[in-house]
């Protein structure tokens, strides 16, 4: 377990746009070291904030995006094309704007794909895409994502890992079907801490004081299975992104110096 840093930016504007800075420098070195870069994306307003700076940054020309392959941490089980899907906010932001190589951009199935309503049968094809993505070296059945993003939610879900949730106890599997999440819609799949854990870099990001609850608890010593975020971390890297109206309720002994 990487012991987990904490950047705080004035608000959720200057969040976003630092996580993006720092996002195209790590997409940038993994392609100059390796050839290619892979990324998790996060639904939700924060992770959507960061992908409309990533958007809006002239940086974002530095990477080569036809050797970048993208991931979601989670989805809405929702036929294709709906807006509350995280893939259809993702395209909206950023997608649509940028040369990815649509082979390399691996949704999370919908609810009127191949596998129409069995969400089990759609985590489990997921897992299987995951699992021929992974190189012998990547110690499992998933790739070593170079980043893998997360929004904290104000009851500290990650993914679609729910406090008490049965998702938030799954130690085999890398992805699940979610049944009655306790936010809509209540059909979901997502990424299970082991396949969180797999990854290089895990960032987490919270902006918002309804949110500030969430990351007091997820910091403080909280149980993965009360608070799903304190059990997301990654290899080299745990990442804590916030803003100050998110940090506000951080014990005195956690909260870093401002960053900007
Ligand atoms: O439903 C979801 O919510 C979380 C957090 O969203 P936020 O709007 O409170 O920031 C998100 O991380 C997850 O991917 C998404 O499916």
């Amino acid at each position: 377990m990487t012991t987990p840093q904490l950047v705080v930016h004035r608000d959720k504007e200057l969040m976003a746009q630092a996580a993006a800075a720092r996002l195209i420098t790590r997409i940038v070195d993994a392609q100059a070291s390796r050839g290619s870069a892979s990324v998790v994306l996060t639904g939700g307003r924060n992770g959507n904030g960061v992908l409309a700076a990533l958007a809006a940054a002239p940086a974002r020309d530095a990477i080569d995006w036809s050797r970048l392959d993208l991931w979601w941490g989670d989805e809405r089980f929702l036929p294709e094309g709906d807006p509350e899907r995280n893939v259809t906010q993702a395209r909206a932001a950023l997608l649509d704007s940028v040369p990815v190589d649509p082979k390399r951009v691996h949704a999370m199935p919908a609810s009127d794909g191949p596998w129409g309503g069995d969400v089990e049968a759609a985590a489990e094809a997921y897992a299987e895409e995951l699992a021929r993505a992974a190189a012998p070296e990547n110690h499992g059945p998933v790739p070593e994502f170079d980043v893998l993003m997360l929004g904290v939610g104000p009851d500290t879900h990650v993914a679609s890992l729910f406090p008490e949730h049965p998702g938030v106890r799954e130690t085999e599997r890398t992805v699940i079907g979610v049944h009655g999440s306790p936010k809509p819609p209540p059909t979901r799949i997502s990424l299970t801490l082991p396949a969180i854990r797999s990854a290089r870099e895990v960032w987490l990001l919270a902006a918002g004081e309804d949110k500030a609850n969430a990351v007091a608890m997820a910091l403080s010593g909280a149980g993965e299975i009360q608070a799903p975020a304190a059990g997301a971390y990654g290899r080299a890297r745990t990442l804590w992104l916030l803003d100050t109206a998110a940090a506000a309720r951080l014990p005195k002994s956690l909260y870093p110096p401002a960053s900007a």
